[in-house]
């Protein structure tokens, strides 16, 4: 499609639209209401969408859309899942307003003043993101401040992709921009696929808990606003024992499993014995755009260049150059213990979660690695991290490390974990 195009939208349908990888594309809203998962479109002002952006303009009443520029696809779908998803929302609706009617009265009773702990399941592409989005967008419209949680190491929204990580919504999420990354709470993993360490996985998703537990327990409002947890796309294998580890880990008691029988008939049969955990079934929008690995390796790149660049290259990040003793970089799963070095006949087994230092090496070029707030080796599990760097060159000779931070001036410490995430620019 090229050109001006107006598209008119009938009550209940949507305009869905896949951007080009070439040239970004305008569109405005000249009629009606509408919303891009969850959050309102201003009326008459012309938004930019990036290159390989894939959205849907949703309207409850009606609208008029006119879209500048080239779109790989648009076109209109009048079937949506959309109703049920904002029943959904009523509930949760009234849940909130429940939690906080008890934290007035009854102050001290944590578990009446909790707000609905919902986590989003299904297989990859059956649009979890997206719903997660909605959620939390309808939510802050009314003025809550739900706690978003971003299990999703490969697609990652608040953070890097190898990093899970959770921050509060207040006001709807912006349709071009995302997440806002003010201070988000960053647990890093250092891969894109838990089965490279599915314990370590478990353990920062554990931390990240407990974290929040924390925050929930000294703040009312954020409490009776709960939390939306958008989760990994696996379902199966690991993949599954996971799931139902976050579940348990973060006490959700609303699942909401989108587009697969299978997987919500195996967590009612798993979790019946907890009769506080709703589990629904919601269907998949048929406009979910699958997204091939390529794709998916892509957008990781896309992330980690906005981390370091900004979404329009606005930021700009700072070279430094520094002695190999002035950083101490750790990385976990770090050596087991030689069977030499065991009592006989026990079997060596590899802490998953053990940090070991790593020797610097020219292997490190492009390694993105991240600036812990731990004070010692011995709590970089427990410690949430600062931010991220990259590594540019190792001098071997004159023991040099340069590395491209995204702000200047020191590094708010000098523990740093690795993983197997590189950039390069
Ligand atoms: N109704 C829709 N119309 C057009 N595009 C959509 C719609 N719903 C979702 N998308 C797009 O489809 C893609 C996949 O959706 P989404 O990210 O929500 O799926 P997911 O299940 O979270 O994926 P993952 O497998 O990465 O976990 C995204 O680019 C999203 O913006």
């Amino acid at each position: 499609m090229a050109g001006n195009k107006t598209f008119t939208l009938s009550k209940e349908s949507e305009l869905r639209i896949e951007v080009g990888w070439d040239a970004p594309l305008r569109l405005q809203l000249t009629s009606g209401a509408a919303e891009i998962f969850g959050t309102e479109l201003p009326p008459q002002y012309w938004l930019t969408f990036p290159p390989a952006h894939k959205f849907a303009i949703f309207t409850w009443n009606g609208a008029t859309v006119e879209v500048d520029g080239i779109a790989e696809v648009a076109y209109v779908a009048d079937e949506t899942p959309m109703v049920s998803y904002v029943n959904v929302h009523a509930v949760l609706e009234r849940r909130r307003v429940r939690a906080k009617e008890a934290s007035i009265s009854n102050p001290s009773n944590h578990s009446e003043s909790q707000g609905p702990r919902i986590i989003v399941v299904g297989p990859t592409d059956s649009g979890k993101s997206s719903l997660a989005r909605m959620l939390l967008s309808w939510a802050a419209r009314l003025s809550w401040k739900p706690t978003f949680v971003d299990l999703d190491i490969g697609q990652g929204s608040i953070s890097i992709p190898g990093c899970i990580a959770a921050t509060p919504i207040e006001m709807p999420i912006d349709p071009i921009e995302g997440i806002p990354l003010e201070m988000p709470i960053v647990y890093f993993y250092g891969h894109t696929t838990p089965s490279v360490n599915p314990g370590l996985y478990k353990a920062v998703v554990k931390e990240l808990a407990r974290t929040l537990e924390q925050q929930f327990a000294g703040n009312a409002e954020s409490r009776a606003a709960g939390m939306v947890i958008n989760t990994m796309g696996w379902v199966e294998g690991i993949g599954y024992e996971l799931l139902l580890q976050a579940i348990d880990t973060f006490n959700a008691n609303v699942v909401l499993v989108l587009g697969q029988e299978k997987l919500c008939s195996m967590l009612k049969d798993v979790l019946k014995g907890k009769p506080n955990v709703d589990i629904v079934k919601l269907h998949k929008s048929g406009g979910v755009v699958p997204r091939n690995s390529k794709y998916r390796q892509r957008m990781r790149i896309y992330r980690t260049r906005e981390y370091f660049y900004g979404l329009t290259n606005e930021l700009s990040p700072h070279a430094n150059v520094v002695n190999f003793s002035d950083l101490l970089i750790y990385r976990f799963g770090g050596p087991q213990a030689p069977r030499s070095a065991l009592p006989i006949g026990a079997e060596p087994s590899a802490d998953p979660t053990r940090v070991a230092p790593v020797t610097i090496t020219s292997d490190l070029v492009h390694a993105v690695l991240a600036v812990s707030y731990a004070k010692e080796p011995e709590l970089l599990l427990s410690s949430n991290v600062a931010g991220f760097i990259y590594i540019t060159d190792i001098d071997i000779e004159r023991k040099k490390i340069s590395y491209i931070a995204p702000c200047p001036g020191e590094l708010p410490s000098r523990l740093l974990l690795a993983g197997s995430l590189t950039w390069v620019d």
